[in-house]
């Protein structure tokens, strides 16, 4: 059977939320410039999008990394592919990622970011995956919890594809 997307979270609803979103932070971070860290790839729609709707200033910067792979499950100990550009020292630091599945990436990420001294940091995501938890991370900003299946769409992808979907998607009819 050929893969197909079948609609999770239309495109409408994803702009409604990611605007409560931006109205939500820029209230909490009235007064204070927000550094917002793109995760990459799949953050980056979701980037753009947040960053368009906040009202307070923003700076942004980017970082790659890739998971150390323990067998065929990642052990999430991350490795910077690519690592910022900018220090943390001082900043209010907003992670903005496109989705938390197991909580490794994040969970990592932070332990190596909270040493570069910002002033604060917290998390944003799009999609949060609750059922698939297994590091503790504590999430400060959820466009959707959604529940344990594939999605891609807004940055996310399947085999580096369907990342330019402006909708969340479930991908239907593969092994
Ligand atoms: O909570 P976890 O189980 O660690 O999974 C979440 C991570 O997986 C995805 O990245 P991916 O490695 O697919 O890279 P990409 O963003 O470049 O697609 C996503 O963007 C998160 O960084
Ligand atoms: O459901 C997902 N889709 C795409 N990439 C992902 N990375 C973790 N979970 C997912």
């Amino acid at each position: 059977m050929a893969e197909t997307i079948r609609v999770l979270v239309p495109e409408k609803e994803v702009d409604k939320r990611i605007e409560e979103l931006g109205k939500k932070i820029s209230e909490d971070y009235a007064g204070k410039q927000v550094h917002l860290i793109c995760v990459l790839k799949g953050g980056v729609f979701f980037m753009c999008e947040l960053a368009k709707r906040i009202t307070v200033p923003v700076s942004m910067d980017f970082m790659s990394v890739s998971s150390y792979g323990a067998g065929t499950e990642s052990s999430g100990i991350v490795k910077i592919v690519k690592d910022l550009d900018e220090p943390l020292e001082g900043k209010d630091v907003l992670i903005v990622e496109d989705i938390i599945d197991s909580g490794r990436t994040l969970f990592h990420l932070m332990k190596i970011l909270k040493e570069r001294g910002p002033k604060s940091m917290h998390i944003c995501t799009l999609l949060d995956k609750p059922e698939r938890r297994v590091e503790d991370v504590k999430v400060d900003y959820v466009g959707f919890n959604i529940p344990d299946e594939f999605v891609v769409g807004y940055g996310l992808d399947y085999a580096q594809k369907y990342r330019n979907l402006p909708f969340i998607g479930v991908v239907e009819g593969v092994e």
